[in-house]
C-alpha cells in the first residue's frame, strides 16, 4: 500500500478508537451526574446517619465528576503494540467498558511505564510505540517509534520527537501545562522512583524539574493511594507567582488532593511579604535561630529579683524567688512546651500560695479557721496580684508575640542571641508591628513548637474529633457492606474503602477538602513533600519542612547554580546533612527542553566567565534566533523600540522584560503608558502579553521572548548573584534580547 494512504487508514482507525474512548467518558460522566442528582434528591430525608452517608456519596460523585471533566483535553495520547500481539492505549485515566474490558490504561499504572521507558536497546516487550496527537477530540496526527533495531537510525534517545518538538514549540500561555504525553525516559525514572526516602533531582534550567515534580506528585498519589490519601502530599514552591504558574497542571492530571503552597504561606493565618534585605534573610535562615528562639522562650520564664507581696482578699502573701525557681524546675521537668508546662508551674505555685493563705488565716483566727480549702484556692487563683505576678514570671505566649517582641526589644534579642554579631543583631531589629516576612515563617513555626498550645482546651477538641472520626469509620464500614457494588466505577479507579468513605463523610460534614484541612493545620504531618526550586531554601526553612513530614519522604528538585537567595544552599549535601545525614539519593536531568541551544550556550558562557560552575544540559532545539545584544546610551528609547519588534517576532506569544529590582518601577510605568492593561507581572494574567519582572521573580517561569535590561547591574549590585542573570537568560523558549547602557557581561557574546 502507498505510504500516505496507509497512514490515512491508520489515522482513521485511531480516530474510531478514540471516538469510542470519548463516548465511554461521556457515558461515565452522565452516570455520575445521574447518581449525584439522585443522591441530592433524597438528601433531605432520613436519619442523621443516612443523611451523612448520602452527603458522603454526593461529595464522592462530585469529585469523580470533576476528575472526569478535567481529563477531556488530550484524553489519550499513546498506544503500545506488544510482542504478545496485544495493543494497549495510554491516557490520563484508566477506562474500561461495561464488561470491564480495559479500553485505556492510566499513564501512572505500572503497565503504562513501558510507554515512557522502552528504547530500541531495551524494548521491554514493546514492538511499537505510537504517539497520538489530538486537537480537541480528534486525532490529527500519529507518530510511531518502531523499536526494532533494524529499522532505527542513530539517535534513539528522544521519544516521540515530533510530538515532543510540537509541544516545545507551542506558544506559552503564562500557565504551565502537563507533559504527560511526552515524558522522557530520564524524567520517567524519577517520576516513578520509590516513595520512601529523599530523592534529590538536580538539573540545569529547562530540564523539566518542575514538570517532573508535578507528575511525580500525581504518580505517587495514584500508586500509593492508601498511604498518601489521608496524609496528603504537599508541594512547595518559591513564590505565589510561581504557584499560580503551575496551579493548573495537577487538576489537568485529574489530581486535586495536593496542597500547593508558597514557602511563605506555611504558617496558617500569617500573611507575609518578601524579605527584601538579603542580610536579614541570611541571619533569619541560619540554624542558629533555633537556639536563639529556644533562649528567647526560656528567658521568658523568669525568676523575680526579690520577694513579692501579694494581696489575696486582704491577706498579704509572699512569693519568693526560691518558690518560683522550684516551680519552674518542676514545670520544665515535664518536658512540655512553654504554654503547656505553664500549667504545672501555675498549679504548683497556686498550691503553695493556698497553703500559705490557709496558714495565715489559721494564725489570725488562733488555729480555729475551718475555711474550705477549695474556696481558698479559688480566692488565690482569682486574686489580681497573683494573676499579675504569675503572668510576669511565666507569660502565656503566642509565636507572633514572642517573635515580634524579640525583634523589637534589643535587650531581649541580645540576651537570647549571645553568639550573633552586632551587625547581625542590627539586621534583625524592627518595630513591633512590622509586617511578617517570608523569612519569619520558619521562626514562627519554631516558636509555635517551643511554645505549644496556648489554648490547652484545644486538646479536648482533638479528642472529640478523633472520637467522631472513629464513629464515621464504623458507619462507613456498615454502609459499605450494603452499597459497595454500586460504587464500582466501571474502570475509573477502584472500589472505595471504609477509610475513603469516612474521609468523604468528614469532608461532607465540614464542607472542605482534606487538602484544605491540611493547609489550615500547622501541625499536619504530610505523607510526602515535593519541593521545587529547593536550592533557595534556608536551613530554617528546611527544618520547618522536615517537621511537616516525619516520615522524611521527599522529592527535592532544584539547581544549585540558580541559587539567588543569600540564605539558600551552595550544595545539596550541606543543605540536607543536618536533617537526613547522607540518606538521600541524587538523580540528574540532563536535557534542556526550554531554551534553544544558541541562547543556552550563551548563558553557560556568561556564568562560567563570572566564575559560576553550572551543569550545562544538552539543549533539545537549535533555535532559529541568536541572542540580540545591544549597547545603548539611553535605555528608554531602546526599550520602546525593542518591545514591539520582539512582540512581532514571537507572533502573539508572551514577552518578559526582566530588569534589576532598582529600575523595575520605572520600566513598568513606561511600558504601562504605552501598552496599558497588556502589561502584567509574574507569568501574566488573562489578556496580558508583556510582563515586567525581576530576575528573582522570573525564577521557574518561562516566556516565548525575553528582553533583559542592564545585565551588568544584575551582576554588580550589592545583593547580586551570578545566578540571577543566569536565571534571566534561561527563561526564553524562542528569543533573547539583551540591552545594556554599560558593558555586555563577558561570555554572553561568542
Ligand atoms: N518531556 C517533556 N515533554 C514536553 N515538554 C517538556 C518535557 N520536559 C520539559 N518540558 C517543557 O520544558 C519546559 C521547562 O520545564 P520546567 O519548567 O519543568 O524546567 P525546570 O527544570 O523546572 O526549569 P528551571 O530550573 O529553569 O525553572 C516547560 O515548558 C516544560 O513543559
Amino acid at each position: 500500500m502507498h505510504e500516505t494512504s496507509r497512514t490515512r487508514t491508520e489515522l482513521e482507525a485511531e480516530r474510531d478508537y478514540v471516538d469510542g474512548l470519548y463516548e465511554r467518558l461521556d457515558e461515565l460522566r452522565a452516570e455520575k451526574a445521574r447518581q449525584l442528582a439522585e443522591v441530592r434528591r433524597t438528601q433531605a430525608a432520613g436519619s442523621h446517619q443516612n443523611r451523612s452517608e448520602r452527603d458522603a456519596f454526593a461529595t464522592m460523585y462530585e469529585d469523580r465528576l470533576a476528575q472526569l471533566n478535567a481529563v477531556d483535553d488530550r484524553l489519550v495520547f499513546g498506544r503500545l503494540d506488544l510482542d504478545s500481539g496485544d495493543t494497549r492505549y495510554i491516557g490520563r485515566i484508566g477506562l474500561s467498558d461495561e464488561d470491564l474490558q480495559q479500553l485505556m490504561v492510566d499513564w501512572r499504572a505500572p503497565e503504562a511505564g513501558t510507554f515512557y521507558q522502552a528504547t530500541a536497546f531495551e524494548r521491554m516487550g514493546v514492538r511499537r510505540r505510537r504517539h497520538l496527537m489530538l486537537s480537541r477530540r480528534e486525532v490529527v496526527a500519529i507518530e510511531d517509534d518502531v523499536l526494532d533495531a533494524d529499522l532505527l537510525g542513530d539517535d534513539a534517545s528522544l521519544q516521540g520527537e515530533g510530538a515532543l518538538l510540537a509541544a516545545l514549540d507551542s506558544r506559552r500561555t503564562g500557565q504551565m501545562s502537563d507533559i504527560v504525553s511526552t515524558i522522557q525516559a530520564e524524567q520517567d525514572r524519577i517520576i516513578r522512583a520509590p516513595l520512601p526516602g529523599v530523592t534529590v533531582v538536580q538539573g540545569g534550567p529547562g530540564t523539566g524539574k518542575t514538570a517532573v515534580a508535578l507528575h511525580r506528585a500525581a504518580y505517587l498519589l495514584y500508586t500509593h493511594r492508601d498511604r498518601l490519601k489521608s496524609a496528603g502530599v504537599l508541594l512547595v514552591g518559591p513564590t505565589d507567582a510561581f504557584m499560580r504558574y503551575i496551579e493548573r497542571v495537577l487538576p489537568s492530571l485529574g489530581e486535586t488532593g495536593v496542597v500547593m503552597a508558597g514557602i511563605g504561606t506555611l504558617m496558617p493565618g500569617v500573611h507575609t511579604v518578601p524579605e527584601v534585605d538579603e542580610r536579614t534573610a541570611a541571619v533569619k535562615g541560619s540554624l542558629e535561630m533555633a537556639t536563639v528562639l529556644r533562649n528567647a522562650v526560656t528567658n521568658r520564664e523568669r525568676i523575680p529579683a526579690g520577694d513579692q507581696r501579694l494581696n489575696v482578699e486582704g491577706t498579704m502573701l509572699t512569693l519568693t524567688p526560691r518558690q518560683v525557681s522550684r516551680a519552674r524546675e518542676r514545670a520544665r521537668a515535664t518536658g512540655k512546651p512553654h504554654n503547656e508546662a505553664r500549667i504545672t508551674f501555675v498549679r504548683t505555685l497556686l498550691r503553695e500560695l493556698t497553703e500559705q493563705l490557709l496558714e495565715k488565716l489559721e494564725e489570725s483566727s488562733g488555729g480555729g479557721n475551718n475555711a474550705d480549702r477549695a474556696y481558698l484556692a479559688e480566692d488565690v487563683r482569682s486574686a489580681r496580684d497573683v494573676r499579675i505576678a504569675l503572668n510576669l514570671v511565666w507569660m502565656p505566649l503566642t509565636p507572633q508575640k514572642l517573635v515580634s517582641e524579640l525583634f523589637a526589644r534589643p535587650e531581649l534579642l541580645r540576651a537570647a542571641a549571645p553568639t550573633l554579631s552586632d551587625d547581625e543583631l542590627a539586621s534583625l531589629a524592627r518595630p513591633v508591628d512590622a509586617p511578617w516576612t517570608e523569612a519569619d515563617v520558619p521562626l514562627l513555626d519554631e516558636a509555635a513548637e517551643l511554645l505549644g498550645d496556648l489554648d490547652v482546651s484545644a486538646g479536648r477538641d482533638d479528642a472529640a474529633r478523633d472520637q467522631e472520626r472513629k464513629r464515621d469509620l464504623a458507619n462507613a464500614e456498615r454502609a459499605l457492606e450494603n452499597v459497595n457494588s454500586s460504587l464500582e466505577d466501571s474502570g475509573v479507579d477502584g472500589v472505595l474503602s471504609a477509610e475513603d468513605l469516612a474521609r468523604y463523610n468528614e469532608v461532607a460534614a465540614t464542607r472542605e477538602t482534606a487538602a484544605d484541612r491540611a493547609a489550615a493545620d500547622r501541625t499536619w504531618a504530610y505523607g510526602h513533600i515535593v519541593v521545587d526550586e529547593a536550592q533557595e531554601l534556608s536551613p530554617m526553612q528546611w527544618r520547618l519542612l522536615m517537621r511537616r513530614c516525619p516520615l522524611k519522604s521527599f522529592t527535592i528538585v532544584g539547581d544549585i547554580a540558580q541559587t539567588s537567595s543569600a540564605a539558600g544552599s551552595s550544595s545539596w549535601r550541606e543543605a540536607l546533612e543536618p536533617f537526613v545525614g547522607d540518606r538521600w539519593r541524587l538523580e540528574e536531568l540532563t536535557v534542556n527542553y526550554r531554551t534553544p541551544a544558541q541562547i543556552a550556550e550563551s548563558a553557560v558562557r556568561m556564568a562560567n566567565a563570572a566564575g559560576l560552575v553550572v551543569s550545562a544540559p544538552r539543549a533539545v532545539r537549535e533555535g532559529r534566533f541568536a541572542p540580540i545584544l545591544e549597547t545603548v546610551t539611553e535605555l528608554e528609547p531602546a526599550l520602546a523600540q525593542a518591545v514591539p519588534e520582539e512582540l512581532a517576532a514571537i507572533d502573539g506569544g508572551l514577552l518578559a522584560v526582566i530588569a534589576p529590582e532598582a529600575i523595575l518601577p520605572g520600566v513598568r510605568s513606561a511600558l504601562t503608558a504605552d501598552y496599558g492593561d497588556r502589561v502584567g507581572s509574574g507569568s501574566g494574567g488573562p489578556g496580558q502579553d508583556i510582563v515586567v519582572i525581576s530576575p528573582r521573580g522570573s525564577k521557574g517561569l518561562e516566556f516565548d521572548g525575553v528582553v533583559i535590561l542592564e545585565p551588568q547591574e544584575m551582576l554588580d549590585s550589592a545583593a547580586a548573584r551570578v545566578g540571577d542573570l543566569y536565571v534571566a537568560m534561561t527563561r526564553p523558549t524562542q528569543r533573547l534580547r539583551v540591552i545594556s547602557t554599560g558593558e555586555i557581561p563577558a561570555g554572553i557574546a561568542d
